[in-house]
């Protein structure tokens, strides 16, 4: 569970005094997510989810995440709408905190999806990637090939702890990412964590998107190779070329992949398996003193990018067009 900040209840009060929804009914810390502290807030209002955003998201990046949000939302793709305050404000201060309320989003994440789950999130992505296209706000990718280097800087160290040898291969992985990263891949704004925990799906309806906090402007492919990793694996960390098949189709249907782009995913995805797993290793070796979170494995990363070191063209991921 992610809730690193408690909200006393006078403090909420106040907070939420200056916003036309009421007083407040219930706020429960959220048993899902890592980042940041989650709230489900009822209302006289309604219903409506409070975030005080913690130690990885910059409070500079806040006014991006929350418009990127508001334009997604006006351009028909199914994600949380930023609540604003009687000052017509999306973002305030709670507990020391930067901290926003956005809209409750129905629907349910599977944690273990089908191959239909597959081809609606490719859809969606495909879509989200539509939708942003004339979206005015850019930022970094701070979790890009310099990112992933200072991230290893700091957790190389230790990364043995985890598993002999895990340092060497993430130092030579990063070598050979540094010097094949592609530069002419088209780019675009990315929601860079579209996990299957951020992907509420309801019966009939294209599936509701959260999570916004790692979007930027990067490599469009690249989220879809994080798609790619994060929805394709089995529990026992294999491959599931059916799934494979099924998202990067459904993607291709609704936003047409050039052909540098299909041929860059196996390395694409070997960069975001590194992403992740470099994440995962920092918070596996550094969990907060007192905090309700379950840190996420980063060996599953390890596999994952192991398998895509054996890829060589997206047949392997049992697509082909
Ligand atoms: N707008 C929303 N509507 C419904 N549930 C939400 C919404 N935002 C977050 N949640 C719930 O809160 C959980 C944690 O939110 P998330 O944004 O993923 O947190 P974190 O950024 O800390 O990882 C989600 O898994 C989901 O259950
Ligand atoms: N998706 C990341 C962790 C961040 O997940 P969040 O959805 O809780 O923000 C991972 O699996 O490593």
């Amino acid at each position: 569970m992610a809730v690193y900040t408690d909200v006393p209840e006078d403090d909420l009060a106040r907070f939420l005094a200056a916003y036309d929804l009421g007083h407040h009914l219930t706020c429960k810390g959220i048993a899902e997510g890592v980042e940041n502290s989650n709230f489900l807030l009822r209302t006289e209002g309604g219903q409506f989810i409070l975030t005080l955003y913690e130690k990885r998201v910059k409070r500079e990046s806040l006014p991006y995440f929350l418009g990127l949000m508001e334009h997604a939302a006006e351009h028909g793709i199914t994600c949380p709408l930023p609540v604003k305050n009687r000052d017509g404000k999306v973002l305030g201060e709670l507990c020391g905190r930067p901290a926003a309320i956005v809209t409750f989003l129905d629907g349910i994440s599977r944690r273990r999806p089908t191959v239909e789950h597959a081809a609606q999130v490719g859809d969606a992505l495909a879509r989200f990637h539509n939708a942003t296209f004339e979206f005015q706000m850019c930022r970094d990718n701070d979790l890009s090939l310099e990112g992933w280097q200072r991230l290893a800087d700091g957790a190389l160290d230790r990364a043995n702890e985890v598993r002999t040898g895990l340092a060497n291969a993430i130092a030579e992985e990063l070598s050979y990412l540094s010097r094949n990263w592609p530069k002419t891949l088209p780019k675009g704004t990315i929601h860079a964590d579209l996990f299957p925990d951020n992907v509420l799906f309801v019966e009939g309806r294209a599936p509701g998107l959260i999570d916004f906090y790692f979007a930027c402007t990067d490599i469009l492919a690249y989220d879809l190779s994080i798609c790619l990793n994060a929805w394709c694996f089995e529990p026992d960390h294999s491959y599931n070329a059916t799934k494979g098949r099924a998202l990067l189709a459904a993607y291709h249907a609704a936003r047409p992949l050039r052909e540098d782009e299909i041929e860059a995913l196996p390395l694409l995805a070997r960069g975001s398996a590194m992403r992740f797993l470099l994440t995962r290793l920092i918070d596996w070796l550094s969990v907060p003193t007192g905090a309700l979170v379950q840190p996420k494995d980063p060996l599953e990363y390890w596999r994952k990018l192991r398998f895509h070191q054996t890829v060589n063209s997206v047949a392997s991921y049992g697509w082909e067009i």
